[in-house]
């Protein structure tokens, strides 16, 4: 269950649902399985987790939002080219409301929900991007992002940060899923290797190698220039897929892309 997701709720809903939408822009998809293939991006705002390294701080360490009911969603997505919706955050799964909109676009787009595995959905989803949290990616005194004390979020990071059972559920729903690791070095293959094995125990549906992609861990293009090389020669070395960052080679760390 998410412990706190550091959004709050408006008072009224006189509009029906609503989601707080911090970005929605047509770009390139630019990690996993179909990166590169021209896509609408909706990131909410909140999330359950704080990884030290998140690229969207300003849904998770410092979260700002606008809040937009599902109908002003779908008709911005319209009127993008993009036939392809990822869903993202923040962790988009903390909100019910997700699940609405995503079964309001499954008839029209192919939907990608980008999510850290914590949490379960029974919403359409075509391709699970789903991307457990390793322990390198636990926030402390030293690397937070932050000046403010961040002990509370050290413990609750690392207890929230694996859901065995999510992970699983989320694995059998979607028509198509990946996990997609954030690696910061050799040192986290170990906790990869065992996390697989152990999703690999419990989840009903096969696991390849190839649905498991290592992705450089780097916000910006100077970042990346530093893991890139030595994570892709670890997806070669231990038979897992490498993935790129082609937003960030592209577009550095610009907003809405
Ligand atoms: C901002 S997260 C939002 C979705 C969800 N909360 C999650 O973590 O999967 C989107 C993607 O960016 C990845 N990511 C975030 N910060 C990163 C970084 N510094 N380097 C590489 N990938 C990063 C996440 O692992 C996830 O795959
Ligand atoms: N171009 C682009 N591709 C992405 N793939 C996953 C993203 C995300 O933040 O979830 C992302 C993103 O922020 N931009
Ligand atoms: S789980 Fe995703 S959105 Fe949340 S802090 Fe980590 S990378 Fe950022
Ligand atoms: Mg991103």
């Amino acid at each position: 269950m998410p412990v706190s997701d550091s959004v709050s709720r408006p008072d009224t809903d006189a509009d029906g649902q609503r989601l707080p939408i911090n970005e929605l822009f047509a770009s390139l998809q630019g990690e996993g399985k179909l990166a590169g293939v021209p896509s609408t991006f909706v990131r909410t705002s909140g999330c359950n987790l704080r990884c030290w390294f998140c690229d969207s701080y300003h849904t998770s360490w410092d979260p700002t939002h606008a809040w937009m009911a599902l109908d002003e969603i779908v008709a911005e997505v319209e009127t993008l080219a993009p036939t392809h919706v990822v869903v993202t955050g923040g962790e988009p799964l903390i909100h019910g409301e997700t699940a609405t909109l995503l079964s309001e676009l499954a008839d029209d787009y192919h939907l990608t929900v980008e999510t850290n595995g914590t949490l379960e959905t029974d919403a359409p989803v075509d391709l699970a991007s789903i991307s457990p949290k390793l322990a390198s990616s636990t926030p402390t005194a030293e690397n937070a992002p932050t000046d403010t004390d961040t002990s509370v979020w050290t413990e609750r990071h690392e207890s929230a940060r694996i859901d065995l059972d999510s992970l699983a559920s989320l694995v059998e729903h979607a028509e198509d899923f990946q996990l997609k690791f954030v690696v910061t070095g050799r040192d986290d293959m170990a906790e990869i290797e065992s996390l697989v094995e152990d999703v690999r125990g419990v989840a009903k549906r096969e696991i390849r190698d190839s649905d498991v992609l290592l992705m450089p861990e780097g916000q910006t293009q100077a970042a990346l220039a530093h893991t890139r090389t030595a994570v892709a020669e670890l997806a070669a070395e231990f038979g897992y897929r490498y993935t790129p960052r082609l937003h960030v080679d592209l577009w550095n760390d610009a907003p809405e892309t």
